[in-house]
């Protein structure tokens, strides 16, 4: 899967990583029906088990509410398919995205029309003792567009919890993903990348990403003292803003991010941080499902026409200086 020359990284050199993605084919897309609102995107928040079928049970419900609802592009977190109770089992489950359970996911995508984010997917890896941890974006006639495999993996030591080592059994990604797509184009990340800000400049600035997508698996710790405040600041240091000198108002692009999340207890041992969120670029929470709602969706509207002129405005991706510097 090559990049589309628009979005070819600038500095290359400075990220020697960047390669393209994978080997995966991706079918060109057929076109789809248009939505009932072309431009409404949703979350999803749910409670991942080591069940896979209750799972995805689960996530064909949501889809077919956001699909009720008009949805175009349904986001949903980390591991929905599947949340592995015992060591071992994420491995034994994982499959090529040509496998079954990412098929199931296409056709649900397919029947419903609709675009699904399908962030931190256990896809088959590179031995037989790792996958990747694959955010899979389908478009709506069931065809994987692009794949985004995390690059930052969990090996944290979490305060009062336990000690995460999610390399252990997870082979990281090594480049930077965009998706074109009805809403705009989309930057694709998972989770643990979101506390690496230079992920997110990249996307806004060298790729020109519209909406950010960050589905997670959050822990309970971490995510009550962390989640909002990265989410937020993600959004407010990637946007371009300007204010109507006539009129005063304030005249946002809507550049989001949307974040599923996986929330409540998993199993004995497991329990993840909820309040999934979508944030436009001033920073505000325009959707929440919060922590204590475990499962469903919420919905948001956006407007990419004002995009241009509020970059022409404030022309922020050529006021940066220290772009060399990291
Ligand atoms: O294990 C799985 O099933 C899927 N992977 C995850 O849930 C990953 C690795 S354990 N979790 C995170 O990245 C949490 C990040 C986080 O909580 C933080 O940055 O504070």
């Amino acid at each position: 899967m090559a990049f589309s020359p628009r979005f070819v990284p600038r500095n290359l050199a400075r990220f020697p990583v960047l390669r393209a993605a994978s080997a995966v084919r991706i079918p060109v897309s057929a076109r789809c029906s248009m939505a009932a609102h072309p431009l409404r995107v949703g979350v999803a928040q749910m409670t991942s088990t080591n069940d896979l079928e209750s799972n995805y049970n689960t996530c064909s419900r949501l889809v077919k509410e956001a699909a009720a609802a008009g949805v175009t592009l349904l986001c949903l977190p980390e591991s929905f398919s599947f949340i592995a109770a015992k060591e071992g089992e994420s491995l034994k489950i994982a499959e090529p995205l040509e496998g079954p359970i990412m098929q199931r996911y296409c056709s649900l995508a397919r029947n419903s029309n609709i675009w699904l984010s399908l962030g931190g997917f256990q896809e088959k890896g590179p031995d037989d003792s790792h996958h990747y941890n694959t955010h899979v974006l389908v478009d709506c006639t069931g065809n994987i567009k692009k794949i985004y495999r995390k690059i930052h993996l969990f090996d944290v030591d979490v305060p009062g919890s336990m000690v995460y080592k999610e390399s252990n059994i997870t082979a990281p990604g090594d480049s930077i993903v965009t998706a074109e797509s009805p809403v705009g184009l989309l930057g694709l990340t998972v989770c643990y990348d979101l506390r690496f800000p230079e992920l997110y400049q990249q996307l806004r600035f060298q790729h020109q990403s519209q909406i950010l997508l960050v589905p997670s698996a959050f822990t309970k710790v971490t995510g009550e003292a962390h989640w909002e405040i990265l989410l937020r600041a993600r959004a407010i240091e990637t946007q371009c803003y300007v204010r109507n000198i006539s009129s005063g108002e304030i005249i946002l692009p809507k550049h989001l991010i949307i974040a599923a999340a996986q929330a409540g207890r998993h199993n004995e041992k497991r329990e993840s941080y909820g309040d999934s969120l979508i944030i436009d670029p001033w920073g505000t929470v325009v959707a929440r499902l919060s922590d204590h709602l475990a499962t469903g969706i919420a919905v948001a509207d956006i407007d990419l026409a004002k995009i241009d002129s509020v970059r022409n405005r404030m022309p922020l991706s050529s006021h940066r200086r220290l772009t060399n510097c990291f």
